[in-house]
């Protein structure tokens, strides 16, 4: 067997506050191979983005990684020096956030402040660097790149913004993009052009994605693989057409039932009942047991994951499965 480009095994990050210690991400394991999409979805502070945080080395004390490992093409980056750690991201990782303005700085022009992206990592001539910018321009889409180097971020539209910053991304050949929700706050024409771009792009280029969305349906129109996270665990993953057709977590069942395309029209969404557990008081064993139809008094133990062919799932009432 190849080795997987990114191994992330058991990785466990907390946040202590002064309420007590958040376990945003608790033995998270997962694999992405070369070229891959991986989707990983989930409620609102299940701990998607300090799972993309943490494989980039990007948690701030007090918050840490507690255990576990995260390795690059069997590099392991946990603890692993600063300085080692800076030249793995933006090289070999980047990142890619739901807010253009937090890569580009709106005083700058958009090919000087790419070009610099390139110069931090690499000793090229102004030429090249300029060459490089607008090449990756082109390949996310933007018309006339060369003509646009000079412009200054405001004179973009949001979608053309975002467009920039996945160029940015692209800008030093990365193995892998973690792109954390960077359509969601994009209409949703310009939020499925950017997909099926993206999809060519992993496919041409062979740079593999971990995609963050709470928004299923994104990721399976993008993802071959998924992850599913629910109050800091991944609860279930699988290749993402068995997952879709066959979920084997309530919770993952629950949010494939509220998509809209999934019922009638007209009729309401069914929704799952009641809200995510506060990360400061879980409930004892399964954390989705207070709103799971299925919970029993088994559920107040921890499940184990459940390993079968190539689906995982924690769940002591997994569906479709006969008891
Ligand atoms: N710096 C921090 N200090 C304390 N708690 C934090 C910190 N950062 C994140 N958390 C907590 O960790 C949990 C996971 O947060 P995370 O941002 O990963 O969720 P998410 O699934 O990405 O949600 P969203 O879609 O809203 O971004 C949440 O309970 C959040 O409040």
């Amino acid at each position: 067997m190849t080795e997987p480009l990114l191994a992330v095994r058991g990785l466990t990050t907390e946040f202590p506050t002064r309420a007590g210690v958040v376990g945003a991400v608790r033995e998270v394991s997962f694999d992405v191979n070369a070229g891959e999409i991986v989707g990983l979805v989930g409620e609102s502070g299940s701990g998607k983005s300090v799972t993309g945080f943490s494989i980039l080395g990007l948690i701030d004390p007090p918050g840490r990684i507690a255990s576990g490992s995260v390795k690059l093409a069997g590099r392991e980056l946990v603890g692993m020096a600063p300085r080692d750690l800076r030249a793995v991201r933006g090289r070999e990782i980047a990142m890619v956030f739901q807010d253009p303005a937090a890569t580009l700085n709106p005083v700058l022009r958009i090919g000087d402040q790419m070009a610099l992206a390139i110069h931090a990592h690499e000793r090229v001539s102004e030429a090249a660097a300029r060459a490089r910018v607008a090449e990756v321009l082109t390949l996310v889409g933007i018309p006339d790149a060369a003509r646009r180097l000079d412009a200054y971020p405001h004179q973009f539209s949001g979608g053309m913004r975002q467009r920039v910053a996945i160029a940015t991304a692209l800008l030093n050949r990365p193995k892998l993009i973690i792109c954390d929700e960077p359509t969601t706050a994009l209409d949703v024409s310009v939020q499925a052009q950017i997909l099926t771009e993206m999809r060519a792009l992993a496919r041409d280029t062979g740079t593999a994605m971990v995609w963050i969305s709470h928004d299923l349906a994104t990721v399976s129109a993008l993802a071959s693989r998924i992850l599913v996270m629910y109050a800091g665990r991944v609860i279930e993953q699988g290749p993402i057409r068995s997952v879709l057709s066959e979920p084997r977590h309530p919770y993952t069942a629950g949010l494939l039932a509220s998509l809209p395309a999934r019922s009638e029209a007209g009729a309401d969404l069914p929704q799952i009942p009641g809200a995510p557990p506060s990360m400061l008081a879980l409930p004892k064993g399964c954390a989705f047991a207070p709103r799971c139809g299925f919970a029993s008094p088994a559920c107040e133990a921890d499940p184990d994951p459940t390993l079968a062919a190539d689906r995982l799932w924690r769940c002591h009432h997994p569906q479709g499965i006969a008891a």
